[in-house]
């Protein structure tokens, strides 16, 4: 199973319905919120995320970039996303807020930055839904990915087979048709895509792309 979830961050902010209209073949939508605290960007909050949920099903999948998650991820989740990740180096709690999102039916997931090791959180995993490994470094799209992650990728997709039940691996940051099969080959099945998406000329048709070339080279 692979999912294709497109990064609204590279999207036209004023024409946001065009943009969601123009990938109707992805798995979800990657919705990433900065707060120019734990990443040096500003992006949106909860008004924005509730005015996309009025205007579109698809599965909303909220990045939280933020310093205080254990205060705000709830909101996220009762405004209607699916899945909400928050940052393991931000959350006073993760276990505890973990829970809180499951309890209000989201999808839990618990986001690293490319030099946060997985280990020391490897207790949590059954607690989650969904672990996103940065391959850049959080707060801007169109970086280049890092490869040094892919060794963690693999580190996490062994843990994660071990705990076993439907836990995501998801990568974010610089994923294209350059980088997404080696993604996949490492255990990844869910990969947000922002630039080589809504960059594209028909960003439907990156996603069938992206989609094809992770499931031929999925390990
Ligand atoms: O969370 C982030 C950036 O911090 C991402 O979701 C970006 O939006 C990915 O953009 P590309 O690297 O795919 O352009």
């Amino acid at each position: 199973m692979v999912r294709i979830m497109p990064s609204l961050l590279a999207a036209d902010f004023a024409n946001l319905q065009s943009a969601i209209e123009s990938v109707p073949g992805a798995d979800g939508l990657h919705v990433d919120v900065m707060d120019n605290h734990f990443v040096p960007n500003l992006t949106l909050g909860l008004p924005v995320l509730e005015s996309i949920r009025a205007a579109t099903p698809m599965m909303l999948d909220v990045h939280l970039m933020i310093t205080d998650p254990d205060r705000w991820a709830p909101a996220f989740a009762e405004a209607g996303a699916e899945s909400v990740t928050f940052h393991v180096e931000a959350a006073a709690a993760p276990v505890r807020l973990a829970r809180e999102l499951r309890a209000r039916g989201a999808r839990a997931s618990m986001a690293l930055k490319p030099a946060t090791p997985i280990e020391p959180y490897a207790d949590l995993l059954p607690e989650l839904d969904m672990v996103l490994i940065m391959t850049v470094e959080p707060g801007f799209g169109g970086q280049k990915f890092l490869d040094l992650c892919l060794p963690k990728i693999e580190r996490t997709r062994a843990l994660l087979d071990r705990v076993g039940g439907d836990v995501w691996l998801q990568v974010d940051g610089g994923v294209s048709v350059e980088t997404v099969e080696r993604c996949a080959a490492a255990g990844v099945d869910s990969f947000v895509a922002g630039s080589s998406v809504f960059g594209a000329d028909d960003p439907d048709v990156m996603v069938t792309e992206l989609r094809r070339l992770a499931l031929a080279a999925s390990a």
